[in-house]
């Protein structure tokens, strides 16, 4: 049968972290045939979602615009003309929401651009939580994840916007490769529900990411791949709590296959692995990404927590069962959508 029912969706971001967001309990996206080839078709930075192409002017307009994604020709749909909010996505979020539980519960699954599933994504958790609290009003949420269940808590702004913070686990250092080279970095491995390689360089915008990280990434002794950190130190007295601890970071992410503009498992790796080697002394570190601000409560021996701001970027529709790969030559039913 073919798809021919729209799919509502949301774009959110957490600190430049984008995401489609779609409600798993929805018909028409618990019809998506696949949800690897649907994942890569709406996160395509060039031909994916955009606003533009749902007629959205505005941020907010509940009922979306028009089709993004229509044809299944896999022809290339105009690009954007505008650089913000962007195209495409770092991944999906399927939630599933069940407000009967207090605090009303969120199963999250990530899938990625790559068409992988990703057991945990602190941005795309503080997303989650947002994207619950619009639907119910409340400001804590459990949210169930591959890598465990992670309480969040929501301060509201406007419509859409918020300042999320949500639970992230104690982070686990893999003491066999602790400030080891790999590649052109002196790395630590640590995983905070995914794993992620931390390196400390004089200057982040120094590396040339996009080359030296993926022999890091695909390295023998991250045996599931790993996302890839780099981190400066810029303290900054603003982060009074921390006594300045603030650290560029920008990230090469396993499923994006490329930098984003923020990390949150990422900016948890770094905070650990920062107090693992004794840089830093206080329990507040502070994450500068290129897409905007992050904060990690990390004391030592308890679940670190991550915060940071959320907005919902537009709203629109996507059908579901298109830019997929025919897998048998279309049925009698007329063209493949
Ligand atoms: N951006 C996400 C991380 C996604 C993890 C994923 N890239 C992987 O481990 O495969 C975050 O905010 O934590």
């Amino acid at each position: 049968m073919s798809q021919t029912h729209a799919a509502p969706f949301e774009k959110y971001h957490g600190a430049g972290n984008d995401f489609v967001v779609v409600d798993a309990s929805h018909p028409a996206v618990r019809g998506i045939p696949d949800r690897r080839a649907f994942a890569t078709a709406v996160c395509d930075r060039s031909t994916g979602v955009s606003r533009l192409q749902n007629g959205d002017e505005h941020p907010s307009r509940p009922d979306g615009g028009a089709t993004a994604l229509d044809g299944g020709s896999g022809s290339a749909l105009p690009e954007a003309v505008v650089p913000e909010p962007r195209t495409g996505a770092d991944g999906v979020l399927f939630l599933d929401l069940s407000p009967e539980f207090t605090p009303p519960r969120v199963v999250m699954t990530l899938v990625q651009p790559d068409g992988s599933v990703a057991a945990m994504c602190g941005n795309g958790a503080r997303c989650a939580a947002q994207w619950a609290h619009e639907r119910t009003g409340e400001i804590e949420f459990m949210i169930d994840t591959m890598a465990g269940t992670r309480h969040a808590t929501v301060d509201p702004g406007e419509p859409g916007d918020g300042y999320v913070e949500i639970e992230m686990g104690i982070p686990r250092i893999d003491e066999a490769v602790v400030e080891r080279e790999i590649g052109e970095l002196t790395v630590t491995a640590v995983d905070t529900g995914v794993p992620h390689a931390v390196a400390f360089v004089d200057d982040v915008h120094e590396i040339d990411l996009e080359t030296v990280a993926p022999p890091i990434r695909h390295a023998d002794v991250f045996p599931d791949g790993a996302n890839v950190n780099v981190a400066s130190r810029v303290d900054d007295p603003e982060n009074s709590e921390g006594e300045g601890a603030t650290f560029e970071q920008r990230t090469y992410e396993r499923g994006v296959e490329g930098e984003t503009r923020a990390c949150g498992t990422g900016a948890v790796a770094i905070a650990a692995v920062a107090a693992h080697l004794g840089v830093v002394d206080g329990t507040v570190v502070d994450l500068r990404p290129p897409g905007g601000e992050l904060r990690v409560r990390i004391p030592d021996g308890e679940p670190a927590h991550l915060s940071g701001p959320v907005t919902r970027e537009y709203t629109g529709t996507v059908l579901p069962g298109v830019a997929e790969e025919p897998k048998d030559p279309p049925a009698a039913e007329g063209p493949v959508e």
